[in-house]
């Protein structure tokens, strides 16, 4: 049996939109907020794809011995919030974005943005980067139970549009988007550009790799979607 994609579903942070900057600078204002020194961009950078709560902590644990108590982390994330939410409008698409997006809308392929990011941060995010109105269904780390790498945001965007795993495409930076992907049997494709953790993309671990988005375009003609997903499509940039 041979699938065909019909269903592609993006990666926010590291994949859509450069978010790392505003990321560190509000984690950044959050340490000074709590006497804390600050961390090289690129430490906190590498901290992005679990969540903000994730984020916060590792921020934090860099600074402090031991766990902070819940009365601290809820100071932490209040000053973390606060931050974020008067600069993350600045964040700019990757290269790519909009064409690619704006063609497979247009050949018809359903879109959907699956983020680990909190959901009150996502949707004035993807609608002030002009990014909104591509996808049917928008899924944020806090709006199920269980967040990537679980792959139940992935089976929910799945099950809300009626399209089976095995026809969708999950496009993200990290091995946290590959390991939802798998999870839920979904082809996965990588972008290099991305955070995942400060590390490379193990490409071995993917179906295929992309320099930009625009070269998914050419990539979903391929009549290379393999059955059962135990197989490699043959497109790797
Ligand atoms: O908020 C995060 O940690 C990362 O979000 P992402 O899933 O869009 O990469
Ligand atoms: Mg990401």
């Amino acid at each position: 049996m041979r699938f065909q994609v019909r269903l592609v579903m993006f990666d926010l942070d590291g994949t859509l939109l450069d978010t790392a900057p505003q990321i560190a600078e509000a984690a950044n204002r959050m340490l000074v907020g709590l006497g804390r020194p600050m961390l090289p961009q690129a430490q906190i950078t590498s901290y992005i794809g679990e969540g903000a709560q994730r984020l916060i902590q590792r921020c934090l644990a860099d600074s402090m011995p031991v766990a902070p108590s819940a009365t601290l982390f809820a100071d932490a994330e209040r000053l973390y919030h606060g931050f974020y939410a008067a600069n993350a409008h600045l964040s700019q698409a990757f290269e790519g974005v909009m064409p690619a997006l704006t063609q497979l809308k247009v050949q018809g392929y359903r879109l959907a943005c699956v983020t680990n990011k909190p959901e009150k941060f996502t949707l004035p995010l993807l609608q002030q980067a002009g990014l909104a109105d591509f996808f049917e269904v928008v899924v944020s780390g806090d709006s199920l139970p269980k967040k990537k790498p679980d792959p139940l945001p992935l089976l929910h965007i799945c099950q809300t549009l009626g399209i089976l795993p095995a026809e969708a495409m999950m496009v993200g930076d990290s091995e946290t988007d590959i390991q939802a992907a798998q999870a839920a049997g979904c082809f996965v494709v990588t972008v290099p550009y991305g955070y995942n953790q400060g590390r490379a993309i193990d490409v071995a671990t993917v179906d295929a790799t992309v320099k930009q988005l625009t070269e998914l375009v050419n990539l979903l003609e391929l009549p290379a979607l393999l059955s059962g997903h135990t197989k490699k499509m043959t497109y790797i940039s």
